[in-house]
């Protein structure tokens, strides 16, 4: 039993709560008390005899042989009272009636284990203390000997009963007895046999009575031992149910705890569909908001529309009644019209007699206007005669050969070139202005043979020299006043002569707007002109071409092909030049100067890449062809402007030539033409008639093809172009000591070609 108390979980519940089963046994289990408790209570259980006080029950027991279970035994012994031994001393002596009474009494008293401790141990009382209280209960059951009507019995049992009440009569009656019995034998011996008879009588009685005690404790043992049998059964039934009712909690706390975590789900996606719901009750009440904004604009703008459209009817009304008030005044003004046109058609009438007279004024005026016209235009063309003339002797005056000296800037990358700059002086531009002529110094410091150190400083002088800051439009404001004689019929020879890398190309050609050189700048000015001189009667057309001298043959730069391979020849006819199989392109607008001077640089790239590099080791003719005529004079013009970028002007043995072949050839073809054109332009130069010198024209291929601009009729400048690097001094100065011969040379008399 122990053990099973010891498997039932500590949070079974108490007995008090164990299932009905338990219940139907009618054992009441004392609550929070341990089932093993509740079987002993059991075993204690009241029987109908329980109002028999235990130690009387057990004393009978003793006495019959019945013995209680041990565990009865053992509650009892533990339960019993003090004054067992007294009542065990009483059973043995079982003949005094006092015991006897006291046994009858005792039902009636408490369990002994609740009686106050104060009470007075049994073994110490007198053997013939009375039991306190219960002799009176017991009495109407089975009336006791002591209450018989024999007085001696009676008194001797009360006194056994209450010996503590001496001052009962009984007491005092049986002294007075016992005093008469002495006296008479015979009543004592009669007393004596009733009393015997009276003693086994009750004994007979007590010994009746104790048997059926007996048998109703052996029936109520068996009823026990089957109702225990049954508490057994329940308790064991409860268990289960309590193990079922364990695991059916445990399930229950599983499904409970599922349960709690499905509804804590459900709680959260509640929460998150009522956040969800609550954002769009929010966008809602927005969207609400503004349609309510919206409506209460509408409203303002209905009301605000209402108060126009009465306004507007209002207005409508009124432009009503103003439109009869104007059909009345329109049909008044048709009235008034009628009449007015009545009136006009007589100052119609008489205008047209007004206006035979202003016409025949107007023609006259007319024809006066056509007369001072052509008195003006005559005045004009006598005026665009002289300025050409004057502009002319301008040109003569500056000399019509004239040479221009423009040393370029030194470039980012040679600014920190080892041997620097070199050193150039420049005269004052003011006084240069003035005198028309200007200078420029260079100095250069060398070894003499005896090893002293010499300074040397070389003036040269030229008709302009152009400093490193200036730009091309500086430049094209010297150049410009030859390319307006190209349109007046002189031919204009501008050449570009100087060392590789010194200017010239950027010089004839140059970048793009500002940078902009002299070929496109002139271009742009001749067809400028032209169109001004249109107003003058002139009409011009203008062709051009692009040649180039390349060992002194000549490749058409404007050709069909990549290159060349053309024999071309230079033939003279009457001042007239042409070479033979080149292309010559009408030109009637600058752009297509521009894709011109593109086609021929192409071509001159891919005549680079096949032939090595030469673009600056050929000498490059645009011949720019103007021929005007006047149809008001009649008169008629040809010029041709030629803008020449000559080869560089290397000495062999900087040029690298010692060491190749090639460029040895082109070296010295090079030299052969630049000499050839120093001394045609110095045969130039002495002027023409008798006295002139045969000119040179066939000893290059580049003086022959400029033989008709170079003549004494054209017009020529040299444009010398020098580095501004030390490193390059010595080709820099043979370069001015070049130019300075061709400006040494006396200018001839420029001749216009009209017909
Ligand atoms: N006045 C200038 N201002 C700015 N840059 C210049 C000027 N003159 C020349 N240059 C630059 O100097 C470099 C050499 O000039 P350019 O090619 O005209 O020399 P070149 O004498 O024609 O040479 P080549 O004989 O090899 O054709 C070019 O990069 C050019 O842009």
């Amino acid at each position: 039993m122990a053990e099973e108390q010891e498997n039932i979980p500590p949070s079974s519940p108490p007995a008090s709560r164990l299932p009905a089963p338990a219940k139907a046994t009618g054992i009441p289990l004392p609550a929070g008390k341990p089932l093993a408790a509740a079987t002993t209570v059991v075993g204690k259980r009241k029987s109908p005899t329980a109002d028999l006080p235990p130690a009387k029950r057990l004393s009978g027991g003793g006495t019959t042989g019945i013995k209680p279970p041990a565990k009865a035994r053992a509650a009892a012994a533990a339960a019993a009272p003090p004054t067992r031994p007294e009542t065990r001393s009483s059973s043995r002596n079982g003949m005094r009636p006092a015991t006897a009474a006291g046994a009858r009494t005792a039902p009636a008293r408490p369990p002994a284990a609740t009686r106050p401790a104060a009470r007075p141990p049994a073994t110490r009382a007198p053997a013939t203390k009375p039991a306190p209280k219960p002799a009176t209960k017991t009495a109407p059951a089975k009336p006791p000997v002591a209450v018989r009507p024999r007085a001696g019995i009676g008194a001797t049992a009360a006194t056994a009963r209450r010996p503590g009440a001496p001052s009962r009569p009984a007491a005092r009656g049986s002294a007075s007895s016992t005093q008469s019995s002495q006296d008479d034998p015979d009543k004592l011996r009669e007393y004596m046999g009733d009393f015997g008879k009276t003693i086994t009588d009750n004994i007979q009685a007590l010994l009746e009575q104790e048997r059926e005690r007996l048998a109703a404790l052996q029936g109520h043992r068996a009823e026990m031992q089957t109702t225990l049998l049954t508490a057994q059964s329940e308790e064991r039934e409860a268990r289960r149910a309590l193990a079922n009712a364990s695991e059916e909690k445990a399930a229950m706390a599983a499904r409970h705890t599922r349960e709690v975590e499905d509804l804590e789900r459900q709680l959260e996606r509640r929460e998150r569909e009522k956040r969800a719901l609550e954002d769009e009750l929010a966008r809602n009440l927005d969207e609400l908001s503004r349609e309510r904004a919206v409506a209460r604009e509408l409203r303002t703008e209905l009301a605000e529309q209402a108060r126009r459209h009465m306004g507007l009817n209002a207005q409508l009304t009124a432009a009503q009644a103003h439109a009869t008030l104007l059909q009345a005044e329109v049909e008044r003004a048709e009235i008034a019209v009628s009449a007015s046109k009545a009136e006009a058609e007589g100052y119609r009438k008489r205008c047209e007699e007004a206006d035979l007279g202003a016409e025949e004024r107007i023609r006259l005026a007319q024809a006066e206007c056509e007369r001072r016209v052509a008195e003006i235009e005559d005045e004009l063309r006598a005026a665009e005669s002289i300025r050409r003339k004057l502009h002319n002797q301008v040109q003569e005056l500056k000399g019509n050969i004239r040479v221009f000296a423009r040393v370029r800037p030194a470039l980012a990358h040679e600014r920190d070139a080892p041997d620097g700059l070199a050193d150039i002086a420049y005269c004052d531009e003011r006084v240069a202005a003035e005198t028309g002529q200007s200078h420029l110094t260079v100095r250069s410091r060398s070894e003499s043979a005896m090893g002293k150190e010499r300074e040397q400083a070389i003036t040269f002088n030229f008709d302009k020299v152009f400093q490193p800051k200036h730009g091309q439009r500086e430049v094209f404001e010297e150049i410009s006043m030859l390319a307006q004689s190209v349109l007046d019929g002189y031919n204009v020879c501008i050449f570009a002569y100087g060392q590789t890398g010194s200017g010239k190309s950027w010089t004839m050609e140059g970048g793009e707007g500002l940078h902009a050189g002299m070929i496109p700048r002139a271009i742009d000015m001749i067809f400028a002109e032209s169109a001004k001189l249109k107003d003058r009667g002139w009409t011009y057309a203008m062709e051009g071409s692009f040649l180039e001298v390349y060992n002194d043959e000549i490749n058409d730069l404007l050709g069909s092909g990549q290159f060349d391979t053309k024999k071309h020849e230079i033939k003279i006819d009457k001042d007239k030049m042409t070479v033979t199989d080149t292309v010559s392109l009408p030109l009637a607008n600058p752009a297509q100067v521009s894709s011109l001077l593109e086609k021929a640089r192409s071509r001159r790239a891919v005549a680079a890449t096949l032939m090595n590099e030469r673009s600056s080791r050929s000498h490059s003719v645009f011949a720019l062809k103007v021929r005007g005529w006047n149809d008001a004079t009649g008169e008629e013009s040809e010029g041709i402007l030629n803008l020449v970028d000559l080869a560089g002007s290397e000495r062999l043995a900087s040029s690298g030539a010692d060491k190749d072949a090639v460029r040895l050839k082109e070296t010295i073809n090079i030299n052969k033409s630049l000499s050839a054109l120093a001394d045609v332009i110095s045969a130039l130069g002495q002027g023409a008639g008798a006295a002139a010198a045969h000119v040179p024209y066939r000893n290059s291929t580049l003086t022959r093809l400029l033989q008709t601009s170079l003549s004494g009729s054209s017009k020529t400048l040299m444009l010398c172009n020098i580095s501004p690097l030390a490193a390059h001094l010595g080709e820099t100065v043979c370069s001015l000591r070049f130019a300075t011969k061709v400006n040494s040379t006396p200018a001839g008399t420029a001749r216009r070609n009209l017909k």
